[in-house]
């Protein structure tokens, strides 16, 4: 991928508050040229007022926040930037090729409207009204709309919430692609193989604090354990009390079961459950690593 580290938005110390609520504590992020940054963290700790300030939609307490070097909100820097935020503010009544063209003429060099449909996959839904859309098809206009204009960077607030799996797919490449070309992009996401399939670096929020930054890599060394999975009827509570085992998790019949010695914890999972199917060991991923770190900050 085409990184250099020209910073293009950032955030030095930065703090919000909303009445009582502490949205953000003297935080640092920086969004560099053609990278991916993945802002992480359970539900309400801070990642969209982080977007918020880096845009200029709000304005720090205290610290800084700059767009291209200066602070947020110029024209200049709103027309080199696309955003896809949680609420969308588009006009419901037209339809989506109005649409385009009505952002196409916000932006001096705007990309071509047979560009758009096609890196946004819009193509069948051209002569729909915005409103009569469900769900996931106005995710994929709020997104063509974010790319309208070439942008330089891209901000992402949960951008496949509600796509099925093809369009989340289809999404991801696109952004590869667009990534490739040496364009910048914040993404929050509360999907975890999300941010592993598209992050260079990733920052983990809680409670409007980072409490973790670095490499794709590095977040994920900080499980050195593996991941065992299989279908089996042990309780999670029982195989928690067994030694050597950090983490257990249930998804249905499934049992995950992060360790860092996993022979003995396999030893005693064949041992009480003579009837464990599909069974797998592999590396811990960032999905464990992201449990880890928000449970030591908890
Ligand atoms: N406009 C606002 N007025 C009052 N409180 C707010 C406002 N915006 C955010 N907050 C509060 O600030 C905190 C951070 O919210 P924020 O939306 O940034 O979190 P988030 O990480 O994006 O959450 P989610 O994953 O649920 O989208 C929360 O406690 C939220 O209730």
């Amino acid at each position: 991928m085409n990184r250099s580290t020209e910073t293009i938005a950032s955030l030095r110390d930065a703090s919000k508050r909303y009445g009582k609520q502490l949205a953000l504590d003297q935080v640092n992020l920086e969004l560099r040229r053609g990278e991916v940054l993945a802002l992480l963290g359970p539900n309400g700790a801070g990642k969209t007022t982080a977007i918020a300030l880096m845009l200029g939609i709000a304005r720090p307490d205290k610290g800084e926040a700059t767009l291209f070097g200066a602070a947020p909100g110029s024209l200049d820097a709103r027309r080199r930037i696309g955003v896809m935020l949680q609420t969308d503010g588009v006009p419901g009544t037209l339809n989506v090729l109005e649409l385009i063209t009505l952002f196409r003429s916000y932006y001096p060099r705007p990309r071509s409207v047979a560009d758009i449909v096609a890196l946004a996959g819009v193509g069948s839904l051209l002569k729909h009204r915005y409103v009569s859309l469900s769900g996931g098809q106005q995710r994929r206009v709020q997104f063509a709309l974010a790319i309208v204009g070439n942008p330089q960077a891209l901000f992402l607030d949960e951008p496949t919430t509600g796509l099925d799996i093809e369009a989340r797919e289809t999404l991801w490449a696109t952004i590869r692609q667009l990534v490739g070309e040496g364009c910048a992009l914040l993404l929050t996401t509360h999907y975890l193989e999300e941010a592993e399939a598209l992050a260079d670096r990733v920052s983990v929020l809680a409670h409007g604090r980072v409490i973790a930054d670095g490499s794709l890599e590095e977040i994920r060394a900080r499980v050195s354990g593996k991941q065992i999975r299989c279908i089996s009827t042990l309780s999670e509570t029982l195989v928690a009390g067994w030694s050597d085992v950090r983490e257990v998790r249930r998804k249905g019949e499934w049992l995950e079961i992060t360790t860092a010695q996993p022979e003995p914890v396999l030893r005693q999972l064949l041992f009480e459950d003579t009837q464990v199917r599909e069974l797998e060991v592999r590396r811990a991923g960032l999905a464990e690593a992201f449990v880890e770190i928000t449970k030591e900050a908890a």
